[in-house]
């Protein structure tokens, strides 16, 4: 997927603007508060409907307006679309797919996947479960489309099961439920436990090159590990009618990062941590130009903020030797740790940013600066 130009309305501090990208590397650099983020965040938006900061819509919009307006041109599937998306403050939606209102968010999903690798998710390991299980299932989505639709199905099965178990008198009126459930719950379990299994080999290689001396694997854990899900959805019936609550469910996998025989998140330090999220995120994305069906977009936010300069170097040269049809974004303060990379590209596109005015940079006059 290509994303060819975007136009932004009123969308955080930007100034209105019209961007034609790269299909290869683009490079947004600027002071801190210009606004860089908030360009990565709204093309995060086109492949997710929501930002990777905040899931409040509200703070998008610029402070003097009542909306704020994406439209992209881009490639996905081999054909040219456009995209727009109009957010309010009272959170109502438009979204339009070539000229086509578009209601649901799982197309836009489906069609532009975008990934995101920002100072935000170095808490990954850290953090709850579910940070987790949305980079994985994201993940799932790009590389099997089917996975959603069974998802989104257990998801609405789980809340009916949770309405009927407040009113419940016995087990037995739940059965017809859970004769759904449980399949369903095992399908979607082994779309993410095989995504898992891909991925693996993966992190592996990446992690290897980031932490050679430092043992780390990545494991997957179902929401019931060890027991048969019918057999204890009917024995954890009394506590899940006391809470009103399903405790054993697709919402309580986990991606379990170890190292040796101790949660990576106990024992290895913050910054090794932020490499396995790094490695983590740029498995997911060779695993996805590898199986996927189209390469996801790759923004990278804040490349020189969290990673000391040997590992900075080592992301940068990953992402020097990706395929010419990978598009990546990336943000940084100053553009020399980049001069490689910028060289290593045919075509490069940078942008800079100034109190949330995006001007174009001739390229020429940034490449071969040693
Ligand atoms: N809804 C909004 N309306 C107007 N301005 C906003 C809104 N939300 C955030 N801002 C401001 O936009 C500015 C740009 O923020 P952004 O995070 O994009 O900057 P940045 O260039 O990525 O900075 P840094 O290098 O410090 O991460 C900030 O000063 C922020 O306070």
């Amino acid at each position: 997927m290509h994303i060819q130009s975007l136009s932004i309305e009123n969308f955080r501090n930007l100034q209105p603007t019209r961007l034609h990208f790269s299909p290869q590397l683009n490079i947004i650099y600027g002071n801190n508060a210009a606004g860089k983020t908030s360009i990565l965040e709204s093309l995060y938006i086109l492949g997710h409907g929501r930002s990777f900061r905040t899931s409040r819509h509200n703070k998008l919009v610029n402070h003097d307006h009542d909306s704020f307006t994406l439209f992209a041109e881009l490639t996905a599937h081999g054909s040219g679309h456009k995209l727009g998306i109009q957010r309010f403050r009272n959170n109502d939606v438009h979204m339009r797919l070539n000229q086509e209102p578009l209601s649901k968010l799982s197309d836009l999903v489906s069609l532009a996947p975008v990934q995101v690798l920002a100072p935000e998710h170095y808490e990954l390991l850290t953090k709850g479960s579910s940070g987790r299980r949305k980079m994985l299932d994201w993940g799932v989505f790009h590389v099997e489309h089917s996975f959603l639709k069974r998802w989104q199905d257990c998801q609405r099965l789980i809340l009916q099961r949770n309405k009927l178990l407040k009113t419940s008198k016995s087990y037995r009126e739940l059965a017809v439920w859970d004769s759904q459930l449980v399949p369903l719950s095992i399908k979607v379990n082994q779309y993410r436990e095989d995504y898992c299994q891909l991925l693996q080999p993966f992190f592996n290689s990446i992690i290897k090159s980031f932490l050679p001396d430092v043992d780390v694997s990545l494991h997957f854990y179902q929401g019931w590990q060890g027991h048969d899900l019918e057999q204890l959805l009917i024995e954890q019936y009394p506590k899940d009618a006391k809470h009103g609550y399903t405790h054993s469910t697709i919402q309580k996998a986990d991606l379990k990062i170890m190292s040796g025989k101790r949660l990576a998140a106990d024992y290895l330090s913050r910054g090794q941590q932020k490499l396995v999220t790094t490695a983590l995120k740029l498995a997911q994305l060779s695993l996805a130009q590898e199986r996927g069906q189209q390469y996801p977009v790759f923004l990278l936010d804040d490349i020189g903020a969290e990673l000391d300069q040997e590992h900075q170097q080592m992301l940068l040269d990953f992402l020097a030797q990706q395929p010419s049809s990978q598009q990546i974004f990336i943000t940084c303060v100053h553009l020399d740790p980049l001069k490689s990379l910028i060289n290593r590209y045919n075509n490069v596109r940078l942008f800079h940013v100034e109190h949330g005015a995006v001007t174009v940079i001739d390229t020429a006059s940034e490449k071969n600066v040693q």
